[in-house]
């Protein structure tokens, strides 16, 4: 099951998913003293970030008790171009003044690809308590966008990571859209996760939107198969142009 929230333009599904994170925030904090979030990269990051700035302009967020993690990494260097924790830190921590020492598990870059998992795993430990395959971490909610291919996380299509249930970090060295090395979130820790949020826009991804929702093909794309603990299932926020099919 998923829910579909449409907005006609980005920064109209950025505020949507602005009052959306900081509801879902607020409810972690009153119930378990923080609220973890892992936010992915591309454009989500410009997303989020317009519709946070636009609300603490109205009314200031506490983020004193936000612990922000990441849903895939690619592995370059924290200050490279293509770093999702530099968009974000670009995008999002910058501007509202959010303490990356203390609030931003940024993934370490390493040349050896297969380390950097095994640490964010460490990462994921130090945040969460113990955890693994059978007990992944609960994250508050998992912040996901989705290529024109259908890709989410570091997931492509007709990629073995599909089929990853030991693992809770994979890596991987041959992502088909650059740059090649990568780590990601595994599915399963989608699947332990409180909520799991969609962020889609442009018309580019207007076909896949619609097979995923319209058409039952949604077994045919990696975020097709994502799910989430929430009995109303994955959310999903689409501007005007990715919602076009539907
Ligand atoms: O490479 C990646 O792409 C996806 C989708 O990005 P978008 O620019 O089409 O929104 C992103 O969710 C992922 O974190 C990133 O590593």
């Amino acid at each position: 099951m998923t829910q579909v929230e449409t907005a006609p333009t980005v920064p109209e599904v950025g505020l949507k998913l602005a009052k959306y994170i900081t509801a879902i925030a607020d409810k972690a904090i009153a119930a378990r003293g923080k609220f973890t979030v892992a936010v992915s990269g591309g454009s989500l990051p410009k997303t989020l970030g317009s519709g946070l700035l636009h609300m603490n302009e109205e009314s200031k967020i506490d983020f004193s008790k936000w612990q922000f993690l990441y849903a895939d990494e690619r592995s370059v260097p924290l200050d490279h171009a293509d770093s999702n924790h530099l968009e974000c830190k670009t995008q999002i921590y910058d501007p509202l003044s959010i303490s990356c020492a203390d609030n931003v598990h940024a993934i370490d870059y390493s040349e050896d690809v297969e380390e950097v998992a095994a640490k964010y795993e460490k990462t994921l430990a130090s945040v969460f308590g113990a955890c693994d395959a059978p007990q992944p971490p609960v994250f508050d909610l998992v912040l996901l966008g989705m290529g024109p291919d259908g890709h989410t996380l570091s997931l492509f299509p007709g990629h073995a990571l599909l089929e990853e249930r030991t693992k809770l970090v994979a890596s991987l060295a041959d992502s088909p859209k650059p740059p090649s090395k990568r780590v990601t979130l595994t599915y399963p820790v989608c699947e332990a996760a409180r909520n799991v949020a969609f962020v889609t826009s442009g018309a580019a991804k207007a076909d896949v939107v619609y097979n995923i929702h319209k058409e039952g093909n949604s077994n045919n794309y990696p975020s097709g198969l994502v799910k989430c603990a929430n009995e109303d299932g994955v959310m999903w926020f689409l501007d005007a142009t990715a919602a076009g099919k539907l």
